[in-house]
C-alpha cells in the first residue's frame, strides 16, 4: 500500500523529518505517537502533498506509484485521505455540495459518471448514521461554528463518504469527550477492511483501546525510535518517553 524509506523533509531550511522509514500494507493499522514537536504532523502533510514542505531525500510509493511525483489534489483521487487535527471550516459550502463534488472528482478520475442523486443520498444517510451526525451538521457549511468534537466527527464522515484507500488520522482524538471519542472509533474500526489501510496519530493510548493498532510506532526528532506491537502504547503511557531518548543517545 504505502513505503516510506528515508524520508527527509524541511521547511524554510529547517530539516523536521530526519529519516522516517515505514511500511503500511492493506488491512492494518499503524499508530504513531511521539513527543510535541516530533514531525507527527509534518509528516501527515508531507504524505498528503502539503506544498510548503520541501523533501530533500528519500522516497514514497503508493500503490507502485510514486507519490511524491503527485500534488496534494491527485493523492487524493488516488486514495489518501488525511482527517485534519484542526479542520477547516469553508463558510459557504455545503457539508452535502463539498462531499458530492469530491466523490464525483474521485468518480472522474477513475473514468467514471458522477454518482446518481438517489445513491449519493443514500450513502450520506447511511454514512452519518455511522458516526451519529446529527443530519442538520451535514447541510450546514463545512465545519462552520462546529464544535472541535463536531469538526472530528465530521473528519471521520467525510472518511467514510470518500472511502479512501489510506486514512490519515491526526490526533483526531483530541478534544473528544469519551462518547465522542468511542463513536468516532467505532466509525473508524467499522470503515476497516482487508483493502484499505489506516495511520493513526495519537498522544493518547485510551484512543488505542477502542482503535486495535496492528503496529505502534514512536518519532522522535523527525525519526522512528522504536516500533511494536499494540502493547508498546501501554508502555508509553506509563513510562512517557524519556527512556527511548536515552536508548537514542547510546545508539547514536
Ligand atoms: N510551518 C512551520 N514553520 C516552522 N516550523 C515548523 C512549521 N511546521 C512545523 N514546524 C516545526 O516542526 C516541528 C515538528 O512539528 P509537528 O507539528 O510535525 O510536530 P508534532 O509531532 O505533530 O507535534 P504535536 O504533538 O505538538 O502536535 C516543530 O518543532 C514545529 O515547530
Amino acid at each position: 500500500m504505502i513505503k516510506i524509506e528515508n524520508l527527509h523533509a524541511s521547511i524554510d531550511g529547517q530539516p523536521i523529518l530526519k529519516g522516517i522509514n515505514l511500511e503500511v500494507k492493506p488491512g492494518e493499522v499503524h499508530a504513531i505517537m511521539g513527543p510535541n514537536g516530533s514531525g507527527k504532523s509534518t509528516l501527515a502533510s508531507v504524505l498528503a502533498g502539503r506544498e510548503e514542505y520541501e523533501i530533500t531525500e528519500g522516497s514514497v510509493t503508493f500503490e507502485g506509484k510514486d507519490l511524491l511525483d503527485l500534488g496534494a489534489e491527485d493523492r487524493a483521487r488516488e486514495g489518501i485521505f488525511l482527517a485534519f487535527q484542526y479542520p477547516v471550516e469553508i463558510p459557504g459550502v455545503s457539508n452535502i455540495n463539498f462531499l458530492k463534488t469530491a466523490i464525483n472528482e474521485i468518480r472522474k478520475y477513475r473514468g467514471e459518471e458522477p454518482i446518481p442523486a438517489k445513491d449519493f443520498l443514500k450513502l450520506v444517510k447511511e454514512k452519518s448514521a455511522l458516526v451519529e451526525l446529527d443530519n442538520s451538521l451535514a447541510s450546514r457549511s463545512v465545519n462552520e461554528g462546529f464544535s472541535g468534537g463536531e469538526k472530528k466527527r465530521n473528519e471521520i464522515f467525510q472518511m467514510a463518504m470518500l472511502e479512501p484507500k489510506l486514512s490519515i488520522l491526526d490526533e483526531t482524538d483530541s478534544g473528544l469527550d469519551i462518547d465522542a471519542l468511542r463513536i468516532v472509533a467505532n466509525g473508524v474500526n467499522k470503515l476497516k477492511s482487508a483493502d484499505n489501510a489506516s495511520i493513526v496519530i495519537t498522544h493518547y493510548q485510551r484512543l488505542l483501546d477502542y482503535i486495535v493498532p496492528d503496529f505502534v510506532h514512536v518519532l522522535y526528532n523527525g525519526k522512528i525510535i522504536k516500533s511494536g506491537p499494540k502493547e508498546l502504547a501501554l508502555e508509553l503511557e506509563e513510562k512517557g518517553y524519556d527512556w527511548l531518548k536515552k536508548d537514542q543517545v547510546i545508539e547514536a
